[in-house]
């Protein structure tokens, strides 16, 4: 049998249980951190399989690397499990309907990210005990990747140091490859102002507002945002507003910041500026200000030959084979959708098909589902698997789970999360994942090849990490 089909056949007949993994994923909705049920499941499904699991990763109680066998080639499939705040959503349902309002939901797919690659490894794990293949397949259970940037601490912390491949996936509206171009790296930084409390009517004149300099350091970021290349963003929020008493000078106040940038020069030099915000705030309302960085992830950086086999082995498994009431599924939640981003989602097809006319090209677009290769570019995001891409050839898929257009952190990526649809997107990962594995496992000409293209990538760049020296996984405290 070709590797191909055998590949097909493990994931097949064993995928009923990473399927129940990722429906349990979805309704424990932990997030950041907090995932202890989601990893506990995930070790002792990955225990019973085979794999050894060390959960002694510094600072991170819900983090582990799962393997089987040994030596080199060392292949890393990364795995997500982490849900988002506010989210929460009734399954299947094409309305947003809150199941406990205010709790977490899985609006970014990471119950199936976690899962398929899952699936993945024991693919491969099979197909090495079968065929004799030397090397070892690790599984990283990576907690934290909305904002706790847990694959940045596993990197400064040496978890990826001996690792030759590094793999990862993320459920998509489209399939392909990631070159990472219009991946952001990302700095969150906190601001606190320290000011004087004071009556606001008896005695103004001896108060001096936290609240002020915050709002005033938010203008003058407005006025910044301006003046940065047009790919940066520049998010914040209010930690602590200075309390909700209008007639009491707030006497402390304190903002997140995240900033981000495609090319990690440019994302600390806006930093700096934006912490001359924060310092003229500071000193127009003469308070004090200090800061602290509590997370940061680097853009992502694909290994050509990577991305190349990536494709490859995608176009084996594409076209997905959904069934009519698969696609009819997709198209009700299609038609939620704000038609806003049309004009990007077609011209992403005509980059990929040029050849085609544009009626065709509108009648891909029609699809419920998108189920060809098309990269999907300006849908910038950021993610910490761009610091392993740094220290280790790799690269992230991107596969259908999704319609075209259905945006990352919406209640309608929550409602899909448990559907058979997204699942047949799931396994497909897993397919492409494990023969990608397997490629590298077995290629020692193609495994040299990444290595070429991860230095040709760098070009003498070295990497920095984002995070101070002496800051822990999860501490937020300021
Ligand atoms: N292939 C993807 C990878 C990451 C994301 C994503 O939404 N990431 C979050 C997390 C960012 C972080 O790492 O802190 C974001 O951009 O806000 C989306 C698609």
């Amino acid at each position: 049998m070709e590797r191909k089909d055998e590949i097909e056949a493990l994931v097949e007949e064993n995928s009923a249980v990473f399927e129940d993994v990722s429906d349990q994923i979805w309704g424990f909705a932990e997030m950041c951190y907090q995932e202890k049920q989601s990893a506990e499941l995930q070790k002792k499904v990955l225990r019973e399989l085979g794999f050894t699991v060390n959960d002694q990763i510094k600072g991170m109680e819900t983090a582990f690397i799962a393997s089987y066998g040994e030596g080199h080639p060392i292949i890393a499939i990364l795995g997500e499990y982490d849900a988002l705040a506010g989210l929460n959503q009734e399954a299947d349902c094409t309305e947003h309907k809150p199941m406990e309002p205010g709790k977490p939901g899985h609006g970014c797919g990471h119950n199936l990210l976690g899962a398929g690659s899952m699936c993945a490894v024991n693919a491969v794990k099979k197909y090495m005990e079968a065929h004799n293949v030397k090397g070892t397949i690790r599984y990283y259970g990576c907690p934290a990747e909305e904002g706790g940037s847990a694959k940045t601490f596993m990197v400064r912390d040496g978890y990826f140091k001996d690792c030759d491949i590094e793999l990862s996936w993320h459920p998509a509206q489209f399939n392909y490859g990631w070159d990472g171009e219009d991946c952001l790296g990302t700095y969150n930084i906190l601001f606190k102002f320290k000011g004087i409390s004071a009556h606001a009517a008896a005695c103004p004149q001896l108060g001096r507002s936290a609240l002020d300099a915050c709002e005033l350091m938010n203008v003058g970021v407005n006025y910044l945002r301006e003046h940065v290349i047009p790919e940066a963003r520049i998010h914040y929020a209010y930690l602590n507003a200075g309390g909700t008493a209008p007639n009491v000078v707030p006497a402390e106040a304190m903002l997140s910041y995240v900033i981000r940038a495609p090319k990690m020069g440019a994302m600390y030099e806006i930093a700096d500026r934006v912490i001359k915000c924060a310092q003229g705030a500071a000193m127009m309302t003469e308070t004090e200000m200090s800061y602290k960085v509590v997370s940061g992830t680097s853009n992502l950086m694909s290994t050509k030959a990577v991305l190349d086999r990536f494709n490859a082995n995608l176009d084996k498994y594409l076209p997905i084979p959904y069934t009519p009431e698969e696609l009819e599924y997709a198209q009700k939640f299609k038609d939620t959708l704000d038609k806003s981003d049309e004009k990007r989602l077609l011209h992403c097809i005509e980059l990929t098909y040029p050849e085609k006319s544009s009626a065709e090209i509108r009648a891909m677009y029609e699809e419920p589902m998108a189920n060809w290769y098309c990269p999907e570019v300006g849908n910038t995001a950021s993610t910490d698997a761009g610091d392993a891409s740094w220290v280790v050839p790799g690269c992230q898929l991107h596969v259908a789970c999704y319609p075209a257009g259905l945006p990352f952190h919406s209640w309608q990526m929550v409602a899909m999360g448990k559907s058979s649809l997204a699942k047949k997107g799931m396994k497909t990962a897993a397919k492409v994942l494990a023969m990608t594995a397997l490629d590298f496992m077995t290629d020692p000409a193609l495994l040299e090849q990444a290595k070429k293209d991860y230095l040709a990538k760098l070009d003498g760049e070295t990497y920095r990490c984002p995070l101070p020296d002496d800051l822990q996984p999860g501490d937020k405290s300021f």
